[in-house]
C-alpha cells in the first residue's frame, strides 16, 4: 500500500488537489478503483499535513440485485460516512431510451447526481477513481472517436455546482489497484452493467495493451506526454 499512498500523495501535490478544511465526497461505484481510493484517502486524512474530511457517496444506478450493505459496513469500519443515493439511471438509459451507446448519457446522469449530492452534504470537492490506464485510454478514445487531442483534467472546478472534481489516482496503474484491492480484501461488487466489457473504452484498453509489442513503455510514454503537453506539468 505504501507505493499507492506515495503515488496518490505525489498526484495530490503536483496538482494541488487538497487544501486545508476540504470536505471530499468520494464517488464509490463499489469497484476496485473507487474502493481503493476511498481506503487511501480515509487513511491519508489522519496524517496528511492539510486537514480534510471524507464522505462516501454511491449512486445506485437501479440495477437489480445490487447489495450495498458490504460497502456500508466497510465505511463504518474505516470511519467514513456513507450515502447511498437511489436513481433511475438504468431505467432511463436502457429501458426508456434504449441507448445504443449508453456510456456517455449514463456517466452524465451519474455525475449530475454525484455532484449535487456532494454539494448538498457540504462537500467542496468530489474525488473520482480514474487511474493511469484510464488517462491513456481516454486520450486514445478522444483521438480516435472525436479527432481531438484531449484528456480529462486532474482537477476541475465546476461553476454550476461550485464543486471541484479531483482525480487522485491518476498516477496509479490499474494493475496495482487490482492487487491492492485483493490484498485489502475490499468488498468489490462486479459491475452489472450490460455494456460492461463491450464499450469503445474496452477496445482502447486492448489497443493500448497491443502497443506493448512495438515499444514496452508506450503507456508510460503516452502518459508522460499527456502530463506535459495537455496538463502542462513541468518535469
Ligand atoms: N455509481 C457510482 N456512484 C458513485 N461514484 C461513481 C459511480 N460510478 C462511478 N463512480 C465514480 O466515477 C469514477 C469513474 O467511473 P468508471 O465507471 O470509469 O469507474 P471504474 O473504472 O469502473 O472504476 P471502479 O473500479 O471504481 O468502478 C469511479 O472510479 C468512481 O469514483
Amino acid at each position: 500500500m505504501q507505493y499507492i499512498f506515495s503515488r496518490v500523495r505525489k498526484a495530490i501535490e503536483d496538482f494541488n488537489m487538497i487544501e486545508d478544511r476540504d470536505k471530499i465526497a468520494v464517488g464509490v461505484s463499489a469497484g476496485k478503483d473507487s474502493l481503493t481510493m476511498l481506503y487511501t484517502l480515509s487513511f491519508m486524512r489522519r496524517f496528511y499535513p492539510k486537514k480534510f474530511d471524507v464522505v462516501a457517496i454511491t449512486v445506485d444506478m437501479g440495477f437489480e440485485g445490487m447489495d450495498f450493505l458490504p460497502i456500508k459496513e466497510f465505511c463504518d469500519k474505516i470511519d467514513v460516512e456513507f450515502h447511498l443515493v437511489p436513481s433511475q439511471i438504468k431505467q432511463i438509459v436502457f429501458d426508456i431510451r434504449k441507448e445504443e451507446n449508453p456510456c456517455s448519457l449514463c456517466a452524465n446522469l451519474r455525475r449530475g447526481i454525484l455532484n449535487s449530492t456532494a454539494k448538498s452534504l457540504g462537500c467542496n470537492k468530489v474525488a473520482l477513481g480514474h487511474h493511469l490506464d484510464d488517462v491513456v485510454e481516454t486520450f486514445f478514445l478522444s483521438l480516435f472517436y472525436e479527432g481531438r487531442i484531449y484528456c480529462f483534467s486532474p482537477k476541475t472546478y465546476l461553476d454550476r455546482t461550485q464543486v471541484t472534481v479531483i482525480r487522485p489516482m491518476i498516477y496509479v496503474k490499474e494493475h496495482d489497484l487490482r492487487s491492492a484491492a485483493k490484498k485489502l480484501e475490499l468488498p468489490v461488487i462486479t459491475n452489472p452493467c450490460p455494456a460492461n466489457g463491450k464499450t469503445n473504452r474496452q477496445k482502447m484498453k486492448e489497443f493500448v495493451k497491443s502497443l506493448k509489442q512495438f515499444h514496452p513503455a508506450t503507456k508510460d510514454l503516452v502518459f508522460n506526454a499527456i502530463k506535459r503537453n495537455i496538463w502542462g506539468l513541468k518535469d
